[in-house]
């Protein structure tokens, strides 16, 4: 009934090259994924979600019309802030591939039916949808701001974020709404040939993966899977036969908080792109924070701020003990996803180490031309 789109969605002049690093990279932990964004006219996501739905044959399972799909994407897509240096649709892109490739692993394969795939992948598309570039603190922050200063003009619609969702998981209730709103397009209707009980187990999955991106769900969703992995332990080795909805859930609430996490445990080269980027937008909402008079958020300051330690106890506190149990999980599969974390983190402490002695080294230096001044001054 419509046109075929073009190939992945995207118009592009590099189509053969983008058609190669998908079947060279797409399955694989570390593919360019900024070579994707320019490769695809900076429509990564659309190129990607694509891909995935071709290579998983997801088209014919659950009857989506290519066209639908890009209607949706290129929907979805637009409302990803380009101007945002980290939380933009690179960052959504990079998301949903790492997540398409720990579906891979083979010691979860038979674990998930199609239709928790399709809502894994479906979810990490969508998970920071229209992300404002602030973190939720800053918007509940803003949003007392704007009650205490009712005359000052609300510089961003964003502060209304924090009332509209009572300071619960600002951010992550937004994106789920407004990739929600973009279904209701007829257009962009990816989901009408599922049926009503479908499509209502698919809402409810991405809504709780989703809602398990908000960084203030770490420590209990790693709490649970520690558990899980104890008990697969005990349960001699084989992953437990995951029967209730908790567990499953459990089990893909941290395989997309591992990717949205997995920043650190890539290739090096990604790695520390992906460390400018998150901090020039952490800087810009330290440098907001200051304008409002707001205490600065931590890593936020750009005076202050030590890349390579912030980098150092983000992986020790955070990522290192998330991806410690999800590699005990699924093991062996995600074992030198593990080892290029713990080389990462090595080489973010020697940066750290070097610029610490490199500071120290100034000092002195600085010491040492006093001493000489005050001695030449003494000799006059
Ligand atoms: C590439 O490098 C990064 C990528 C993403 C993030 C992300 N960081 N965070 C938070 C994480 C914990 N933070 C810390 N706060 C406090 N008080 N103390 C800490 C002490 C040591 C480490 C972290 C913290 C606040 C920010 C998000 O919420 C983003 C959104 C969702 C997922 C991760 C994102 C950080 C990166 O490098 C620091
Ligand atoms: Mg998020
Ligand atoms: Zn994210």
């Amino acid at each position: 009934r419509w046109p075929l789109p073009p190939k992945f969605g995207v118009e592009t002049p590099r189509l053969a090259e983008l058609s190669d690093l998908f079947d060279s990279g797409l399955d694989q932990w570390g593919v360019d994924i900024f070579l994707v964004d320019e490769l695809a006219c900076h429509k990564p996501l659309c190129a990607v979600v694509y891909a995935i739905f071709e290579k998983r044959d997801f088209f014919n399972k659950f009857h989506i019309h290519p066209s639908v799909l890009v209607n949706y994407f290129s929907q979805v897509e637009q409302h990803y802030k380009q101007e945002n240096p980290y939380h933009n649709a690179i960052h959504a892109a990079d998301v949903t591939q790492s997540t398409h490739v720990l579906l891979n692993a083979p010691s979860i394969a038979n674990v998930f039916t199609e239709l928790e795939i399709l809502a894994s992948i479906f979810a990490c598309a969508i998970h920071d949808v229209n992300h404002p570039g602030v973190t939720n603190q800053f918007l509940i922050n803003t949003a007392m701001y704007f009650v205490t200063y009712p005359n000052l003009i609300p510089m961003n619609v964003e502060s209304e974020l924090a009332i509209m969702y009572n300071d619960m998981s600002v951010l992550e209730n937004h994106h789920c709404a407004v990739a929600f709103k973009l279904l209701q397009e007829p257009s962009s209707n990816l989901f009408a040939s599922l049926d009503d009980i479908q499509r209502r187990q698919l809402r409810k999955m991405v809504i709780d993966m989703v809602l398990a991106t908000d960084m203030s769900k770490h420590m209990s969703l790693l709490a649970d899977l520690k558990t899980m992995v104890e008990t697969k332990k005990v349960s001699g080795g084989c992953l437990l036969k995951l029967d209730n909805y908790s567990e499953k859930m459990q089990i893909m609430q941290n395989m997309v908080h591992c990717a949205d996490l997995s920043n650190p445990a890539k290739p090096l080269p990604l790695s520390t792109h992906w460390v400018t980027r998150v901090m020039e937008e952490f800087f810009n909402q330290g440098d907001r924070e200051k304008a409002l008079g707001l205490p600065v958020s931590p890593m936020c300051c750009r005076e202050t701020a030590n890349v390579e330690k912030s980098q150092v106890s983000f992986i020790d506190f955070i990522v290192h003990p998330l991806w410690e149990a999800w590699t005990e999980l699924v093991h062996p599969d995600a074992e030198h996803i593990l080892n290029t974390l713990e080389q990462n983190r090595d080489h973010y402490c020697e940066l750290s180490a070097a610029k610490e002695a490199e500071s120290v080294k100034e000092v002195d230096e600085e010491h040492l031309d006093e001493a000489e001044r005050q001695q030449s001054d003494s000799k006059r």
